[in-house]
């Protein structure tokens, strides 16, 4: 196939060029029994030995979606791979199941999930689960369900048991009447979304923990991420991942939003980056506790322009979705992330023509590897 031929080639030629600072006063404790369901007995990270002041003892929550995966990679790679433990309530894929602890977590089930941290002695929770805006919009009680009260649960039992919790927030949390082009840390927040509302939610949960109990809460607002090796899981700004794999697999790509909507997107190592360094920052270094970070901001029109270098037959129409439009329409256009850049030295490495390079570069070389098969 011409399309994919080219890819690899353009795609190389490209490539060339804690400690927590707060006295815990006082814990929000549910009524606490004791819980008879154990993790499995067998799982080989039980048995590992390591110290305690060396590494953290990871638990990522919605481990199995867009950005889980990834996370836990890195975080093995620096922490040891016993030492993360990636959970969810689906299946994982035999390669996910083979390349570290995993373990059924579901964020509803508080006795459940307080088992799992105190049994694995967690000490830094990565909390992913979520329902996204596109899909959140589709099922509202659902999205109010995981995204608010799955929060509670997560954030009672890291206040209870002492934990370092990271909670993604996102561009979801500004609403229309926010400051758009840029959208500052500090500014109106009233979103129009379940997923943008569960989101201010969040933050300012984790906020309030953290000043009431000295829960050590630390919170990044990520734009759109973009991935190649992970499918997005329901969202707002899905279209500028599913634009490479349709100009691979057909040269057509029909978009859902408008050309001329601008979106802050990120590439996924830099959004993982970011997450690893906020959570290693000392705690003295971060005068908020929830920031914006951000990398580059495009339209459709741009990203098509771009992906036309490496795939110029790549044929795009528009035919807007008006549910997704209109959330794309009440969200920040670009990113103003100086506070995090200032705090604790947030720099992004990708713009849009890396990311184009990058994406190409890993979709391309995959499809030559699938026809091969
Ligand atoms: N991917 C993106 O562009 C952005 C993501 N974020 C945030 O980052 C986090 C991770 O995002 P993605 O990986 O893209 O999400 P995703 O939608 O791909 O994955 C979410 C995961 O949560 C799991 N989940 C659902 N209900 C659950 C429950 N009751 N208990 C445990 N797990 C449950 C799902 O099975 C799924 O694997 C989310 O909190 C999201 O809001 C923020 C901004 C942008
Ligand atoms: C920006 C996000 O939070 C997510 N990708 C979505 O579009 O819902």
């Amino acid at each position: 196939m011409p399309i994919i031929r080219n890819l690899g080639r353009a795609a190389s030629q490209l490539l060339q060029s804690s400690g927590c600072g707060c006295g815990v006063s006082l814990v929000p404790v549910r009524a606490i029994g004791v819980s008879p369901r154990q993790v499995a007995s067998d799982a080989s990270f039980h048995s590992v030995t390591f110290s305690e002041s060396d590494h953290p003892r990871v638990l990522i929550t919605g481990g199995l979606g867009q950005l889980g995966v990834g996370l836990a990679k890195l975080l093995r790679k620096r922490f040891g791979k016993n030492n993360v433990i990636l959970s969810d309530i689906r299946k994982p894929a035999d390669n996910v199941f083979y390349s570290g602890p995993f373990i059924f977590a579901d964020i509803l089930d508080y006795k459940n999930l307080r088992e799992i941290v105190v049994n694995n002695r967690i000490t830094w929770l990565f909390h992913y689960s979520a329902l996204l805006s596109a899909v959140g919009e589709a099922n509202v009680p659902l999205a109010r369900a995981v995204n608010i009260t799955g929060l509670h649960n997560v954030l009672d039992i890291a206040a209870e048991h002492n934990l370092r919790l990271f909670v993604p927030s996102t561009i979801g949390a500004f609403g229309p009447t926010s400051p758009r082009d840029p959208t500052p840390d500090l500014c109106i927040q009233r979103p129009r979304t379940i997923y943008g509302v569960s989101k201010v939610h969040a933050e300012l949960m984790g906020e309030y923990y953290h000043y009431r109990y000295g829960l050590d809460f630390r919170c990044l607002r990520y734009p759109g991420i973009i991935s190649a090796d992970s499918q997005p899981g329901g969202g707002t700004t899905d279209y500028a991942v599913q634009i490479f794999h349709d100009a691979i697999k057909s040269g057509k790509f029909k978009c859902y939003l408008r050309p001329d909507t601008r979106l802050p997107m990120m590439y996924i190592d830099d959004c993982l980056k970011a997450t690893l360094e906020v959570m290693e920052a000392p705690a003295e270094a971060l005068t908020m506790r929830t920031y914006n970070i951000n990398a580059m901001s495009f339209t459709p029109e741009d990203l098509a322009q771009e992906v036309q270098k490496y795939v110029p037959e790549l044929q795009v129409t528009y035919n807007v979705d008006q549910v997704k439009q209109a959330i794309a329409d009440s969200w920040p256009m670009n990113f103003d992330d100086s506070n995090a850049r200032r705090d604790w030295g947030w720099k992004h490495d990708y713009d849009l023509p890396e990311l184009v390079t990058t994406m190409f570069s890993y979709l391309g070389s995959d499809s030559r590897i699938a026809q091969a098969n």
